[in-house]
């Protein structure tokens, strides 16, 4: 597994396993992903890929039946301990959702919503709300009509929304889980854009079905088979020339 990254490790699972009841969804994951990259969950339907994403900012303890062991740390920081304030950490690991879910109400507070929770001054939300927008690649089609309500926009001006409120209050990590899913595909292509530029300054992870997109905008690849990580390197060599034979039947499309 590689884990001298250029930028450094920002995310470190080390032997996580999930139970949803009995069923024991995810088995033993170990994996570091690298900062300030892109790296993709690919995997058949129902073997864990976005259970496993929801892991990384404990979006799983919103589930009751949901019992997690092992640790993940986010920039050595160890997130499973009792003395971590979740509210903060999904503050700093950010998630995307598969269908855009802009709050109903404007598209200025959308964006000034989670700054506003997190205590930011009044006169400097103006200035938050432009800058995500910009960063989100959103600015130029909305700046005229920021109190026009959110769900008035197209659904790819939704799901950039959307990241924007998530870059307005500063992560680290942001979390895609199939964000173009429900997306055509020049918002598709405009959203892999955006994240291509996020990764600058940010470090992505990605659940997709798309093989094209995971192999467009991805530089590492995690593939996962029910419930295990069966392989995880360069997006480049786990689609050119994977060391599991399970990989190279999933990336050949003789099963999933
Ligand atoms: N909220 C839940 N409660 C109980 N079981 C769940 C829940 N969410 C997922 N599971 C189970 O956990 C396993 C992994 O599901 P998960 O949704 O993580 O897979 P996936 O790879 O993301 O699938 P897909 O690509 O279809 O979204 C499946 O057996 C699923 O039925």
């Amino acid at each position: 597994m590689p884990d001298n990254f250029a930028n450094g490790t920002e995310i470190e699972v080390t032997n996580l396993n999930l139970w949803y009841g009995e069923n024991h969804a995810l088995h033993d994951i170990s994996i570091n992903i690298p900062k300030n990259s892109v790296t993709a969950f690919i995997g058949p339907s129902g073997c864990g890929k976005s259970t496993f994403l929801r892991c990384l900012n404990r979006m799983n303890d919103l589930i009751t039946s949901c019992r997690t062991e092992g640790n993940v740390g986010i920039n050595g920081q160890a997130i499973y301990t009792k003395d971590v304030d979740v509210v903060d950490l999904r503050k700093r690991v950010g998630m995307v959702f598969q269908k855009p879910n802009p709050f109903p109400m404007s598209i200025y507070d959308n964006v000034a919503y989670g700054p506003r929770i997190h205590g930011a001054k009044k006169n400097a939300i103006d200035g938050i709300v432009e800058d995500a927008l910009k960063a989100g690649a959103l600015w130029g089609e909305v700046s005229d009509r920021l109190n026009s309500p959110a769900l008035d926009l197209s659904g790819g001006q939704q799901q950039r929304l959307c990241i924007a409120r998530t870059l307005a209050v500063k992560p680290e990590v942001i979390l895609f889980d199939e964000p173009c899913s429900a997306l055509d595909p020049i918002s598709t292509s405009k959203i892999e854009d955006l994240i291509l530029e996020l990764k600058k300054n940010y470090t992505i992870v990605i659940v997709t079905h798309n093989m094209q997109q995971a192999a467009r905008i991805s530089d590492y690849t995690a593939f996962f088979l029910l419930g295990d990580l069966i392989e995880f390197g360069k997006t480049e060599q786990i689609f050119e020339s994977p060391k599991e034979k399970a990989t190279e039947d999933y990336i050949t499309g003789r099963f999933g």
